[in-house]
């Protein structure tokens, strides 16, 4: 009965069908084609995809024309000369090819390439809106970032606008690249560039002090030509991300924990608990904390069950169906958490950053005031929220939000969830969805 009930959790989906078989692959050691790799291929890049070293996600942000997508062009230029990426022009970054990530179309081009220590892929988005609204919805999840910044503006606006997102979508370290310095011809220009980047970079918690910043140009380095501002820096720039940028942690590394999607009571033997693992690792005989909807009860894993079989632990990217010792069916429901105790805690009330689809994206025709209150989904939670502008926006109560705007609200459940800060969630309303959102503040 209870491989029953994993088995209706398998079932859920498409998305989840297709990694149950990459999970029954695995547990059976039968080699899977990825479909990252076939991509791969057609797109003409490595033969197979070889994970022999730490990936990372990165890309270029910043001011409109400041560079980063030549740089991006010249990065990969100046690697496939020793093989460690395919040289990949402008003109095929900057065409910006289709592609659907979470239900809304992104435009954006991916890259990758290698240093002796990393597997690298970068994103490089062709336009403003494109960063604002892949930053706010996960679609370029970035664990760290290269600013790119023209020597001839210095910081602008969207400089400036790029890093607060950056802190707030949870990217942690920056890498500067200061652009253009063909253009400059008095180095004490520069030297205030860099100096107003620090300082910057400060404003925005990021570590303004340590973070390196290197000087050259992109253009460049793409002809070919000056090499000391040109291929060389790009080397230094890349060697800085190397030294710089963090590794994310590992999702098996974090705290176990998996958003309860269906529950079971099975005779004779107890409550059943199905859902997919979100992160972390989970083993017979552990402790978890059930999250969610009011209550915060604590219980221990008597038994762990995938695709009809019993297991000692299951890992990220699994579909289990968890027994509990001494919970009651009526006591759990969906949308609750199951996870390591003391590792998440639940809320009603927060800060997030929202973006609003727009029509042509499968949202709303008209913007929305104060007081709004759609259904919020987080993981498997459905709750409906009330969105209220944050203390002293100025003209609230006459605000709108329309449809295509990136905004800052404040968000009242009507029950709590477990949330932290960087969970993201949609908004939906009449069954479409009409926005999507990340946790940025959570109020006590
Ligand atoms: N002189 C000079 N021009 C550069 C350099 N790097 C880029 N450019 C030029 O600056 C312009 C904008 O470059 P892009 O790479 O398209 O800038 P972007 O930041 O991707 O622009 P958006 O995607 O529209 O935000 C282009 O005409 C480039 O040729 C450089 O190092 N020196
Ligand atoms: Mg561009």
């Amino acid at each position: 009965m209870l491989q029953l009930a994993s088995c209706k959790a398998a079932s859920h989906s498409f998305a989840l069908a297709r990694s149950s078989l990459r999970n029954v692959c695995q547990r059976n050691r039968v080699p899977v084609t990825s479909s990252a790799s076939s991509l791969l291929l057609r797109r003409g890049y490595a033969e197979v995809f070889k994970r022999n070293k730490p990936h990372m996600n990165i890309g270029t942000i910043g001011h409109v024309d400041h560079g980063k997508t030549t740089l991006t062009a010249a990065i990969t230029k100046v690697l496939s000369t020793e093989g460690a990426a395919k040289f990949t022009d402008y003109s095929q970054i900057d065409k910006a090819p289709e592609e659907k990530a979470r239900g809304i179309t992104i435009n954006s081009a991916h890259v990758e390439y290698e240093t002796p220590n990393r597997h690298y892929g970068h994103i490089d988005c062709p336009g403003h809106a494109d960063y604002i609204k892949n930053m706010i919805t996960g679609a370029a999840q970035m664990d760290g970032a290269i600013i790119v910044v023209s020597a001839t503006d210095g910081q602008m606006p969207q400089t400036r606008e790029h890093l607060l997102l950056a802190r707030q979508v949870g990217i942690k370290r920056l890498v500067v690249f200061i652009n253009k310095v063909d253009q400059i011809s008095d180095p004490e220009m520069l030297e205030l560039v860099d100096m107003e980047m620090r300082d910057l970079l400060n404003t925005y918690n990021f570590e303004g002090d340590n973070t390196p910043i290197i000087m050259g140009s992109a253009l460049a380095a793409l002809d070919g030509r000056n090499d000391d501002i040109g291929a060389s820096k790009i080397q230094e720039l890349v060697k800085a991300c190397d030294e710089w940028l963090e590794l994310p942690v590992r999702d098996l590394e974090k705290p176990f924990l998996m958003p309860i999607e269906d529950v079971f009571s099975i005779s004779g033997r107890g409550t059943v608990a199905t859902g997919r693992v979100e992160r972390g690792v989970a083993t017979k005989g552990t402790d978890v904390e059930i999250v969610g909807f009011g209550s915060s009860m604590k219980t221990t894993l008597t038994g762990i069950e995938m695709f009809h079989k019993e297991l000692e632990r299951a890992e990220a990217g699994d579909n289990m169906g968890a027994l509990l010792r001494g919970i009651k069916r009526e006591q759990i429901r969906r949308g609750q958490v199951l996870a390591a105790p003391g590792s998440v805690k639940s809320a009603k009330k927060f800060v997030a950053q929202i973006y609003v689809l727009t029509k042509e994206e499968g949202g709303r025709y008209t913007p929305f005031m104060a007081n709004y209150r759609p259904q919020c989904f987080v993981r498997t939670a459905d709750v409906t929220v009330a969105l209220t502008f944050p203390e002293g926006t100025p003209d609230a109560a006459e605000k709108m939000v329309m449809p295509g705007d990136n905004v800052e609200m404040v968000c009242d459940l009507v029950f709590d969830v477990a949330l932290e800060i960087g969970t993201r969630f949609t908004l939906r309303e009449a069954n479409k969805t009409i926005g999507t959102g990340i946790v940025t503040k959570i109020f006590e």
